[in-house]
């Protein structure tokens, strides 16, 4: 399976998934986590985080709505997290499978789109 830029990534529509699609093999995953910076498989390669130190809780909150925007136009959902007021970390994967599908890259790529305001 080819990596795709974030560029790529980031131009495409999370496609609706009820099943039925092959998660990731950890290999390819690995493969195209090497076009996002930041972003790792946790979960024995089941699902992706990237975690970010945000300058104050508000700009945490701030980015949250901003992902939850795009999330919500794409029907693509991650896990937020939000702790010790600034401490953010994101983890996406596809319930529907258990595992990690192409939605979850392209969410993550448009994520990263978003400019947060980090800890100086
Ligand atoms: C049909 C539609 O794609 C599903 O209901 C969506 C909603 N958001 C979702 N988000 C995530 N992360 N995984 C899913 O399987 C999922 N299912």
């Amino acid at each position: 399976m080819a990596a795709q830029s974030t560029t790529e990534l980031a131009k495409k529509k999370c496609q609706p998934c009820e099943g039925g699609v092959e998660p990731y093999a950890a290999r390819d995953a690995e493969q195209q986590l090497a076009q996002l910076p930041g972003w790792r498989l946790t979960h024995d390669g089941q699902r992706i985080r990237k975690d970010w130190n945000v300058k104050n809780f508000m700009v945490g909150i701030k980015f949250f709505d901003e992902v939850a925007r795009i999330a919500e136009a794409d029907q693509h959902h991650p896990d937020l997290h939000l702790e010790g007021y600034r401490r953010v970390w994101i983890e996406i994967f596809t319930h529907a499978i258990g595992g990690l599908s192409e939605n979850d890259f392209i969410l993550a790529a448009k994520i990263d789109q978003i400019p947060v305001d980090a800890k100086k």
